[in-house]
Formats: structure tokens, sequence, C-alpha cells
């Protein structure tokens, strides 16, 4: 039997340890640390199975392109970067990682709620810039956390695991999920919101667990986020697509919004002239000491890397020794 290619297309640089221990005996595995697509072209077309990050996109010129392939991991939940209809269309299945970094995308939510909540974000930038002594005028006035509301948009695998983290701190949790079965908030303890302006309304902390989707693309915008309570916080660790981060910036210049914390944005890394990021570099901005800004990190920890890369090379093992792959989207 000859031997198979498998690319994997970006963020893993070499030794590729997991990737060649597991698939060593079928095929070779070739990393591209791309960071375009554009990037891929002369070097992908005769892989049999392509492993995907979240640093480019598979969109239909390349899939048209592809001669042998049968399976693109996306090693990764969101799948959000690959044009899984035309993959389907042309007879490539798609599958993800869902169950890699469940843990740390909850932790890394309740992290950046408690660090905008608790004040130590906003306190740490004005001391840093040197404004003040260590007074307590300088302390932003803040709220018990215990009873507030936490609102999650979206009751998947990280939702869960981020409400139960928001329970054990005393916070009421309701969400708002149209595609989850009955019966989780029972199991739960958690609260279902038929509609999503009603959770809005009584948020003390909304945070974004849902995937970006036709119906989700910006989901929070000027209008819902005007519907959020005033001195609220917003936590996405969903998708940039899913908040307008533009919509953010005027909500915290016009005082609405007490703080954000934004892991992903809809262009990564963003342009530099992007005025959010301008504002956020800007220390006499309110959004430098109110708007934590991560680089789509919430999921990474050497554990959760290892077992993405580990289930996802399995994965292909699996379709190029015959059998059906596992955690199919398309
Ligand atoms: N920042 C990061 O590092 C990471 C981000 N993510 C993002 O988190 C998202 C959620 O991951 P999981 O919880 O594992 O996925 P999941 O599939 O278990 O849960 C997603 C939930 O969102 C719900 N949903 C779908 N459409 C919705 C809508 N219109 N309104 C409200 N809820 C809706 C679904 O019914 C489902 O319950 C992923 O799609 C991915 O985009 C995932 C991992 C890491
Ligand atoms: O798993 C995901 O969806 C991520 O955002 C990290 O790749």
């Amino acid at each position: 039997m000859s031997r198979s290619k498998v690319v994997v297309t970006d963020f893993i640089h070499p030794p590729l340890t997991h990737e060649e221990k597991i698939l060593g005996e079928v095929a070779d595995t070739v990393a591209l640390n791309a960071f375009s697509e554009d990037n891929l072209v002369g070097k992908i077309e005769d892989a049999d199975a392509i492993m995907l990050y979240h640093f480019i996109s598979l969109s239909e010129k390349t899939i048209l392109r592809l001669e042998n392939c049968k399976l693109i991991v996306r090693c990764g939940v969101g799948f959000d970067n690959v044009d899984r209809a035309f993959a389907r269309s042309r007879g490539i299945d798609v599958a993800n990682v869902p169950d890699y970094g469940t843990e740390e995308v909850a932790d890394s939510a309740i992290g950046m709620m408690l660090t905008l909540a608790r004040g130590v974000h906003f306190m740490n930038s004005r001391l840093q810039r040197g404004e003040g002594p260590w007074v307590y005028e300088q302390v932003r006035p803040t709220h018990r956390l215990r009873g507030r509301v936490f609102g999650m948009i979206g009751a998947g695998r990280i939702g869960t695991a981020t409400a139960l983290r928001a329970k054990a701190l005393g916070m009421r949790v309701v969400y708002y999920d149209p595609y989850a079965p009955d019966g989780r908030d029972k199991s739960l303890g958690i609260e279902r919101i038929e509609d999503l302006a009603d959770l809005l309304a009584i948020s003390d902390v909304v945070s974004a667990h849902c995937p970006r989707t036709e119906e989700t693309q910006h989901i929070l915008n000027d209008e819902t986020i005007a519907q959020m309570k005033r001195g609220s916080i917003l936590v996405n660790t969903a998708r940039g697509g899913v908040v307008d981060a533009h919509a953010v910036l005027r909500a915290i210049e016009a005082d609405h919004l007490r703080a954000a914390a934004l892991d992903v944005l809809e262009i990564e890394p963003p342009e530099e002239n992007d005025p959010l990021m301008q504002a956020w570099r800007d220390p006499s901005h309110p959004a430098f000491d109110r708007i934590i800004i991560n680089p789509h990190a919430a999921f990474y920890s050497e554990e959760g890397l290892d077992d993405m890369r580990i289930k996802g090379s399995q994965n292909c093992y699996r379709v190029l020794t015959g059998e059906k792959p596992r955690n199919v989207v398309n």
C-alpha cells in the first residue's frame, strides 16, 4: 500500500511528535505553518487528509483543488473556518475535535469575568500608568458577585462548564439557546430563557458560548448591547463574529457597559489601524482599562493542545486505514 500524505496547515510547528507517532506507519506528515490560505497553493493538493487549526480558512477555492482528500479535521471546536457544505459536495468529510479544551475556555471566561467584575484590570491599569497614589478613590465601585445574574448565549459543552463555575461563585445562571435539548436547565440548576432580549435585560454579565453561524453573526450589536443592563459586563470567548466589537467600544465610550473581555476578534490578528485597537492602546481612552483583549487564547493549555493533536491525528489514522471518521460535522 502506498503511503498517504497528511498536511497540517497552520499553527503547529515541527517536531510533529504526536502526529508522526500516530500516523507514521501509514502516512508522511507535513506541517506548513501557513498564515493565509494562499500560502497553501501547490502544497496541499495531493493531501489524503488535512489537519486545520484556526489561523486560516479552507474555502471553496482551496477545497476545489484537493485531489485525494478524504477528511479535513478542524483541530478545535469551532468549524466556521471551513466551507463544510462545499467539502461535503466533493465527498470530503469535515470533523472537529470537540473535547480538548472545554475546561480551559470555561476557566478563561470566568477568569476574565472575575478580573473585570472585581476591578482588577481597571485598578492594575491605573496604577501601571502611574495615576495617583494608593488610595481608594481609584477603585471603581465593584459589586458583590453572589446573587448577580450570569447570562449565557449558548449552553453547550463550554457554556455548561462555565455555568457550573458561575454557580459555584453563587451567581444565578440563565441561558438563551434555542437548540439546547429540554432538561439541560433541570439537570444543571440553571434557567432557560426563551427570548434573548429578556436575558440581556436581567444579566449582570453576558457571556457568549455559541458557534458563529448566520444566526449568531453580530448577535451582540448596537441594538442588543443597548438591551443589556447599564453597568453590565460582556465576555466573548466564542467567535469574533458573534459580537460587534466596535459596538462594544461605543458602549464603553457611552458608559453603558462597565467592561468587556474579547478573547476573539473578527479579524485575527486585528488590523493595526482598527479603531478598537487604537482606543484600547490609548491610556487616555476608557477602553484602556475597561476592555481586555486576548489573542484567541482561551482554549490554550499544553494538555489541551496535546489532546487536540492526538485526537486529530487519530481521526486521520482511522480514515487512512479504512475506518469511518469520528465527530463529522458536515
Ligand atoms: N476562544 C477559544 O479559544 C475557543 C472558542 N470556542 C468557541 O466556543 C463555541 C462553543 O463551543 P462548545 O460549547 O464546545 O460547542 P457546543 O456545540 O457544545 O455548544 C454550542 C451551543 O450553542 C448553541 N447555539 C447554536 N446556535 C445558537 C443561537 N443562535 N443562539 C444561542 N445558542 C446557540 C447550541 O445549541 C449549543 O448548545 C465554539 O463554536 C467555538 O466557536 C471553542 C473552543 C475554544
Ligand atoms: O477550538 C476552537 O474552536 C478554538 O477557537 C481554538 O482553535
